[in-house]
């Protein structure tokens, strides 16, 4: 095998981003060398407690975590905060006790904007949160698009209703000013929609088999999902859950495990449709100049290969 990615995971943990990390950790193909923090499924400051504690859990507290921005890209500091999905503590209300470790003296934007010109051409950035660190670092340096390898973001609902309200998914919705900064800045991007991870569901089978796995990792897992799957039966109906991160963690580094198309993509930011996600696909060329036209283009994956993801996924977390 050739060389490990560098990874950075720009993270709001959040049970399924606890998941994407320890797939991450237990993944030959990528080195993952440093967590971001950013709110959403929790607020920031208890998103890096968790990032440190999750660290721990994993006995890898050589990744240094640096704590992302508190307010959204217009210094909004309402922010909203999706707790009723992953619990109170943002880990299925388990209650663990603080970490021992501290975030770096860099902000998350700035410990960004270093490793992609320390490394550049090798930085995947895998953003599994509101869009802001991202958004701020190319605005605190103009070269980090250029300088970053990839972007992966766990964002969007292209073509499909949203899961915050029928127009918008949650990490848009978080910040969609800094969503249609980062996805027209013109770094190499993939995004990774619930178009998509809402076909990638762990059933209460698949749960129980991750339970009766020695790994330390999924009985770790275990505890913390019970919090995951109530929601999913309460909010839609299922005995499963979705993996939207840990999917698109594997984007990051086997990208052929999804197909995609590509075209430009711009986020509404305002009105009842504000987060909205909409993709120009290419197919007709309009008589008007666009707030699409002469902008760079993404990747948007459109299938994904559901059963080898889930298989994957399950591998890794009960190898630890
Ligand atoms: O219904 C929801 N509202 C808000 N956030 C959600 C909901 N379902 C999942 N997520 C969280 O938002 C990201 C995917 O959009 C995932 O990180 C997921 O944990």
């Amino acid at each position: 095998m050739g060389e490990r990615k560098k990874i950075i995971i720009d993270t709001d943990p959040g049970i399924d981003d606890a998941m994407a990390i320890f797939v991450a950790l237990n993944s030959p193909e990528v080195d993952v060398i440093g967590l971001t923090t950013i709110f959403g499924n929790v607020y920031t400051t208890l998103a890096t407690r968790n990032a440190l504690h999750l660290l721990e859990v994993a006995g890898r507290t050589d990744i240094p975590v640096a704590e992302g921005t508190h307010q959204t890209f217009l210094n909004e500091k309402k922010v909203r905060i999706a707790d009723f999905v992953h619990g109170k503590d943002g880990l299925g209300n388990q209650n663990f006790p603080p970490p021992k470790g501290k975030p770096i003296e860099k902000s998350g934007p700035e410990f960004l904007v270093e490793q992609a010109k320390l490394y550049p051409g090798e930085i995947t950035v895998v953003a599994l949160g509101p869009l802001t660190n991202i958004a701020l670092a190319i605005q605190l340096d103009p070269e980090f698009s250029k300088n970053v390898r990839q972007i992966v973001i766990l964002g969007g609902a292209f073509a499909v209703n949203g899961n915050v309200n029928p127009a918008s998914e949650a990490n848009i919705f978080g910040d969609p000013e800094a969503a249609d900064i980062v996805f027209t800045c013109g770094a190499d991007i993939i995004a990774v929609g619930i178009n998509v991870t809402h076909q990638v569901i762990m059933s209460a089978d698949d749960k129980d088999k991750l339970a009766s796995s020695n790994g330390k990792l999924a009985q770790y897992l275990c505890k913390i999902l019970n919090v995951y799957y109530a929601y999913h039966l309460e909010a839609y109906e299922i005995k499963g859950v979705y993996l939207h991160d840990p999917a698109t963690i594997l984007a990051a580094f086997l990208p052929s495990l999804f197909t995609y198309t590509e075209g430009v993509a711009r986020v509404q930011t305002s009105g009842i449709t504000r987060g909205l996600t909409i993709l120009y696909n290419n197919l007709k060329k309009f008589e008007e100049v666009t707030e699409w036209s002469n902008k760079p283009s993404i990747k948007v994956a459109v299938t994904v290969d559901a059963p080898a993801v889930l298989k994957l996924i399950m591998d890794r977390l009960m190898e630890s």
